[in-house]
């Protein structure tokens, strides 16, 4: 290799092996980017369930490829469904469902951290004929399935634990016995929207459709239930609301639908954020000009904390280029407010709680009490590495509360395993110079390219792909 390339080759970014230690970069120049992120990890799980469940074969485009998305393509290949790249493009995926009532035999089936796949795949193994035994990390028996499981219970399914344990959380067998009989079904969905989605998704499937009511009193993540709805009826599938908290999903065919995935506007989150940081502007291009994901709300929460969001609609089409500044003092110093009370942020929480230590006054982030069952406690998360940085947050059973102002020291943050808690370290070590991250390759769940755009992004340059 010439010394020029060796050069080259030691400035391009590499992404860190999963477990390493990585130096978050930093900068002191507001980034000008623009950035194209992949699809919607929470878009491409339902689109694949339902394109695995319905009468014909279709083709998904803009699909995440991700830890997440293998898992769930995994899932429902062991199921009987095919995925087949078209012309080696794995976001190109031709898809040929699963033969209802056909699989049969023994199968295991790896959920990972995925709440998704967990919450989503038992299911859709309820319609086989198969054994399914559905497992996941170490990390994902925290996490509660209680909900979903009791409103397969109750449609007829049959479930067990491993070992006599009480069924509420991984790892669990569902024993395929054809399509469930359904019916009326009463669950608590305030620990995850995930559990209602569950059983929305698999609904029309069951002889009887499912009538779903919603017991608790706080509906966290309504706009996820929205999105299950949505691809439902683009689906053909028939849904009710006849009251708040019920949906009534009526039996009937999954009409398979080509579908091109949004991008995914959570994960839009950490880029749109460091325009705000660092004083910049940040570009994402292909922003819907309507969705479902509540990503969207960056464009009320952004400015919260003093941006300035601007949207450009691509005439005819039906999206356009959302462009986030960040605000500077005269003398170039980057300015962020305090958002006051933000509710019900839900995922995007971590993003928003880096924006809230490094703003001059105070945020609130309240209803959220249901993270302490994402991949990690993330309220827990949150406080303790800003235990790390020198400030003490106010940590309550379901909020959060930052009074700002605050000088932030470098720490080696933990990423838990959550992929958001990576990119709060990332966000964070913009500002912060020795800001170092544990595990930011656990972003493969949802971004797997985070480590290497980020590095870009702090480095100046203008177009990047998420
Ligand atoms: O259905 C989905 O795709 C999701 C629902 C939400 O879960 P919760 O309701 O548990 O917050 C969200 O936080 C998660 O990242 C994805
Ligand atoms: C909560 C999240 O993920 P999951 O789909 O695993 O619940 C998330 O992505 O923030």
């Amino acid at each position: 290799m010439s010394p020029n390339l060796m050069k080259e080759a030691l400035l391009v970014p590499m992404t860190p092996a999963p477990g390493e230690a990585w130096p978050a970069p930093f900068t002191t120049q507001p980034v000008n980017a623009t950035v194209a992120l992949p699809g919607s990890k929470s878009l491409t799980n339902r689109h694949l369930v339902l394109a695995a469940l319905s009468q014909q074969p279709s083709r998904l485009s803009g699909v995440l490829v991700s830890r997440d998305t293998d898992l769930m393509i995994e899932a429902l290949t062991a199921l009987g469904a095919q995925f087949t790249p078209v012309d080696n493009d794995p976001t190109v995926l031709d898809v040929t469902p699963i033969s209802l009532g056909a699989t049969t035999g023994q199968i295991t089936i790896d959920a990972g951290l995925a709440g998704t796949v967990m919450r989503f795949i038992p299911g859709v193994a309820a319609t086989t004929n198969a054994t399914v035994l559905i497992d996941g990390d170490e990390q994902s028996y925290a996490r509660p399935m209680g909900p979903v499981i009791d409103g397969l219970l109750q449609a007829g399914v049959h479930i067990t634990a491993q070992d006599q344990e009480p069924i509420g959380r991984l790892p669990l067998t569902v024993h395929g016995q054809g399509s469930p009989a359904g019916g009326a079904v009463a669950i608590d969905s305030g620990g995850s929207s995930q559990f209602v989605s569950a059983l929305l998704l698999v609904g029309a499937t069951f002889t009887n459709g499912l009538d779903i009511r919603h017991t608790g009193e706080h509906t966290p993540s309504p706009e996820h239930i929205d999105m299950t709805v949505k691809v439902l009826e683009a689906a053909g599938v028939v849904v009710h609301t006849p009251e708040p908290n019920r949906w009534v999903v009526e039996p009937g065919p999954i009409t398979a639908v080509d579908t091109a995935v949004e991008p995914d506007l959570s994960n839009a989150g950490p880029y749109l954020a460091a325009a705000v940081i660092t004083g910049g502007a940040v570009t994402v291009p292909y922003w819907p000009l309507e969705t479902t994901q509540i990503g969207d709300r960056w464009r009320q929460i952004l400015p919260a904390f003093g941006a300035t969001v601007t949207f450009d609609p691509v005439p005819g089409t039906d999206y356009g280029n959302l462009t986030v500044s960040g605000t500077r003092t005269a003398a170039g110093r980057p300015v962020l407010t305090g958002a006051g009370e933000l509710e019900n942020l839900a995922e995007l929480t971590p993003t928003t709680a880096a924006l809230a230590l490094l703003a001059d006054g105070e945020t609130r982030l309240t209803k959220i009490g249901h993270l302490r069952g994402h991949e990690t406690d993330r309220l827990t998360a949150l406080r303790t590495e800003a235990q790390k940085l020198g400030v003490t947050i106010d940590e309550g059973p379901d909020y959060l509360t930052f009074s700002g102002g605050y000088e932030l020291h470098p720490a080696t943050l933990e990423s838990y395993a959550d992929h958001r808690m990576a990119t709060f370290g990332a966000l964070i070590g913009l500002a912060v110079d020795g800001t170092v991250v544990t595990d930011v390759a656990t972003t493969a769940k949802t971004m797997p390219d985070f480590p290497i755009a980020w590095a870009k992004l702090a480095a100046g340059e203008g177009r990047i792909r998420a």
